[in-house]
Order: C-alpha cells, then structure tokens, then sequence
C-alpha cells in the first residue's frame, strides 16, 4: 500500500466537483507503488486512477508529465489520459497535495516476464523514444549522474547498517561512473522508472505504460539499460541474456542503437543499478512515520549492480551485432 495522505469524503467530494465524470462511488488505496498516493476511483462515469503527488515529484514538472502523457497517447501508445476538470486543467489540488485524475489502463504487472514480453517491452521503448522526439517541453533527469553524490551524502553515514561494505562499494562505483560515463549519446525523452509494475500487458502484449513521473530527458540507452536491470534479471540474480536478446531484438527494429550507444552500454547499465540502488537506500532508511508503504529492498540492486561489474560487453549484456 503507497498512501502517504488520506483523502476524506469532503476532500473527494469538493475535488469531483470541478469534473464532469459523476460523483464518488468508491475510493480505494492502491498497494504498488512507493513515490505517490494512488487510489482506484469509481465515479459516475466510469473507473479512474487518482494520484496525490508526494515528495519526489516537483510540482512545477506536472506539466511536463500530464503532457507527455497526452502526447504520447495521441501518438498511438497505450498510456493514461489525464482527466480535464471544467476549467480545462488538468492539474488541481486535494488533501493539501497537487493532485490529477487519470485513465485507468486495463492489464497487469508482469510479476516474472517471458521472453515474449521483454519483446513486447523492447517495442514499446523504441516507440515512446520515437514519439517523444517531437514533444515540446523539456525536463532534465534530475536523478541523473549529477544527482548520484547528493544522493549517497544523505544515507553514506548508515549504509553500512544495510549491508557491510556498502558505503565504500558505492563510492567506488561513483569514481568509476564518473570517469567513464558517456558523451554525445542520442538522447531524448525517456522513461526512466519502466519496470515491470509499470508496463501492464493482456496476455505477452503491452496494454499499458504508467508512472510517467521520472520522465525527462537524457540518453535513450539509458532508458534501456533501466529496462534490462528490471526485466532481465532472474529471481536469483542471474542475468539472463535470452530475455535481453528479445528486448534489443524488438527496440532495435523501431530505433537501431548506435555503435557508441551499444559501447556504452554497460557503464549505462551499472549507472542505472547505482541510481536505483541509491533511491532505494534513501526510502528504505527514512520510512515517514505513518506511512503505509513498503520500501523496495536496496540490496536487490546491489547485487545487480555488482553482476554488472563483471560484465565486460555489450554482447554479454544480450545486445548481438
Ligand atoms: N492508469 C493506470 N491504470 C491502471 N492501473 C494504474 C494506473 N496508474 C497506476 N496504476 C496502479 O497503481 C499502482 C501504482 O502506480 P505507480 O504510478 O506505479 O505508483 P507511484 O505513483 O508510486 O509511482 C500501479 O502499480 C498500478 O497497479
Ligand atoms: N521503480 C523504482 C521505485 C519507484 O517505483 P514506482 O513505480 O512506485 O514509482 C524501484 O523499483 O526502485
């Protein structure tokens, strides 16, 4: 359960008002998810998702996230629609939070992906990098490299209550990332958080994307390294290139990489198991009081992070040229 603000029925009542979808006929908190407050809304009009936005989403960058999602729903992909209140926004604001309505998407979470759906998922990546080439607005990856120090300062001091060594393992990995991370990539508009409890599938087909809220811009392989961390790991944490090779395999006939993308990809990747594993560290060590949410294990992505650090090539990492 991620709810971190309750609604009550005068909040929801006050907040329905401004829309056209009919009143309440239930409101339920929705157990993923760990940055925002999410409720299964029933209304007179049909069924909805509405989020409460918490403490990792800037406000100001609603924008950017509402519209992309509008862009790239018109654009053909299977995304959430935000819901327009009367006065044509789609923004408003509820319990003290900002807070939006959107579409809710049929489909669930793939809990152990085949390799059929790691397919699925490599065209669904290179189809929201190609649409997204023409979306106006930007946003730069505000957990991106530069973040990652900041990040590790506010937990370097307890890490090693997590796991023995850890402070010095992410340290090291900082220094490694930081002179070797790549320059002059394609970059665009990416992801950044495409895991499986954010891809809902019917069936080995994609049916949704959700959780738009890290968006922003930076490298498209990038994105793809996230989504081979997620995806291609199996429950023992053992890489497994065959779902990876389905992956590149369904992308690369949207949007071929690039000789120095598929370079770097591992760097890519090992960035991608730091940023998570940092994240990760700072929500499990700081839990608010009350809050009914359960943190995702750090040591997951440590011990990815530390798979990939023996990898030494694309090849390795399932990408065939
Ligand atoms: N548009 C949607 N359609 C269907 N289910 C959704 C939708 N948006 C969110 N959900 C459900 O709510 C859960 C949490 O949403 P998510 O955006 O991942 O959380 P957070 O806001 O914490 O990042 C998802 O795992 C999914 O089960
Ligand atoms: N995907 C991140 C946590 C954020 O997940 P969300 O979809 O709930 O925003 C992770 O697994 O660390």
């Amino acid at each position: 359960m991620a709810v971190y603000t309750d609604v009550t029925d005068a909040d929801l009542t006050a907040f329905l008002s401004q829309y056209d979808i009919g009143r309440a006929r239930a409101l339920k908190g929705i157990a993923e998810g760990v940055e925002n407050s999410n409720f299964l809304l029933h209304a007179g009009a049909g069924v909805y998702i509405l989020t409460l936005y918490e403490k990792r989403v800037d406000e100001n960058n609603l924008p950017f996230f509402l519209g992309l999602m509008e862009h790239l729903a018109r654009h053909g992909l299977n995304c959430p629609l935000p819901v327009r209140n009367r006065s044509g926004g789609a923004l408003g604001r509820i319990a003290g939070r900002p807070a939006a309505i959107v579409t809710f998407l049929e489909g669930v979470s793939a809990t152990r992906p085949n390799e059929d759906q790691c397919a699925a998922l490599g065209e669904a990546l290179g189809r929201l990098h190609v649409a997204g080439a023409d979306f106006p607005l930007r946003r730069p990856n505000s957990l991106g490299l530069s973040a990652w120090p900041d990040l590790f300062g506010e937990v370097s001091a307890r890490a090693d209550e997590v796991q023995p060594g850890l402070a010095d393992l992410i340290a090291r990995e900082l220094i490694f990332l930081e002179r070797n991370w790549p320059t002059g990539l394609p970059s665009g508009i990416i992801h950044a958080d495409m895991f499986p409890d954010n891809v809902l599938f019917l069936g080995d087909a994609v049916s949704g994307v959700i959780d738009f809220y890290f968006a922003c811009v930076d490298n498209l392989a990038y994105d793809a390294a996230v989504c081979l961390n997620a995806w291609c790991f199996d429950k023992d944490q053992a890489y497994d290139s065959q779902k990876a090779r389905a992956f590149f395999k369904a992308y690369e006939r949207v949007r071929p990489l690039t000789a120095g993308e598929a370079e770097a990809l591992c760097v890519l990747a090992r960035g991608a198991a730091l940023r998570f594993t940092l994240t990760r560290l700072v929500d499990w060590l700081n839990v608010p009081p009350g809050a009914l949410v359960h943190p995702k294990d750090p040591r997951e992505y440590v011990r990815k992070l530390q798979v990939l650090q023996t990898i030494g090539g694309a090849a390795d990492l399932g990408l065939i040229r």
